[in-house]
């Protein structure tokens, strides 16, 4: 196993992959023993440059880490596994971290007796703050499911669900950094039509952010219990949260997540 000296691959090292490789480095995991494989030649020489790892081929990972963590579009997953699946063996631990792809459909593409854990994490991590929800497959046993902690417990939290849960937990905390940032740049944006210098608006929602986020962590206070304490009667945040209600903001979250937990579905499908 990967955490007492193996090998452990990261295979599609974009956005994501580098998040983990970069979470596993600042984690003092050494770079002899990690492994990218990574199909575009320009990104794959930038990641050996910026951590000193060894960018190989696919089956070049496979073949020789404990621990393969696939992290290429769903889309590209089953191209991905009809590559490498001849190299794999029993025992050998396969985590995937793409949106939708299910441990049936990974268990269907490698030899029998591969361990298969489905991870959905978050970009936070890149900052050691993310959130990662881990499912086991049908070969996955107590050890390597601790093995897949440990590689994500690196960057932040991590959970473990049933993985019928995974399609909904990539609509709340996989795709959630989004929705912050985007109520973040809305912020932002109507800071700077009520007059506000674009810097100090900045700096006003970011810091409203972080301490709204640490009163969250630190109390474990119901947010509704945080809000009304924010809400004075007949005060400025009433007024501001019947014009959220009225434009109907807490169903267009609703229909975001639902939307977001139906693609997952159609992701698994292959679409
Ligand atoms: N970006 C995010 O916030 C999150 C992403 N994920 C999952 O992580 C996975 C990757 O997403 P991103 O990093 O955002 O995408 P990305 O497009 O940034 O990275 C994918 C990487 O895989 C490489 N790749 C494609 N085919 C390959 C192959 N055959 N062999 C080796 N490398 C190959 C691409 O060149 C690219 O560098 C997806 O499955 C996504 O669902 C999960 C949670 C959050
Ligand atoms: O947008 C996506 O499909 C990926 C999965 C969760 C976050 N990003």
């Amino acid at each position: 196993m990967s955490s007492s000296g193996g090998q452990t691959a990261i295979i599609g090292a974009g956005v994501m992959g580098e998040t983990l490789l970069s979470g596993l480095v600042r984690a003092g995991r050494r770079v002899d023993r990690l492994l990218v494989g990574e199909k575009r030649p320009e990104r794959a020489r930038e990641l050996e440059e910026r951590y000193g790892v060894a960018a190989v081929s696919n089956v070049e990972a496979a073949t020789k880490a404990d621990t393969v963590a696939l992290v290429v579009k769903p889309q590209d997953m089953a191209a991905v596994l009809d590559e490498i699946a001849h190299v794999l063996r029993p025992g050998q631990l396969v985590v995937s971290l793409a949106a939708g792809i299910t441990t049936a459909f990974i268990e269907s593409r490698v030899p029998e007796g591969v361990a298969v854990v489905r991870v959905m994490p978050n970009t936070p991590a890149l900052v050691d703050e993310g959130m990662a929800a881990i499912s086991p497959g049908s070969h996955c046993d107590d050890v390597h499911l601790a093995e897949a902690e440990s590689l994500l417990s690196s960057t932040g939290r991590v959970v473990r669900v049933p993985e019928k849960q995974q399609d909904a937990v990539t609509a709340i905390s996989g795709s959630g950094p989004a929705y912050i940032f985007f109520v973040v740049e809305s912020m932002i944006e109507a800071g700077v039509h009520l007059g506000l210098p674009r810097a100090t608006a900045t700096e006003l929602v970011i810091q409203t952010l972080y301490g709204s986020a640490t009163m969250l962590r630190e109390t474990g206070t119901h947010p509704v219990v945080l809000r009304e304490q924010v809400t004075s009667p007949g005060g400025t945040t009433a007024s501001a949260l019947r014009e959220l209600e009225s434009h109907k903001v807490r169903a267009a979250f609703l229909a975001a997540m639902e939307a977001a937990r139906d693609r997952s579905r159609q992701l698994a499908e292959g679409s």
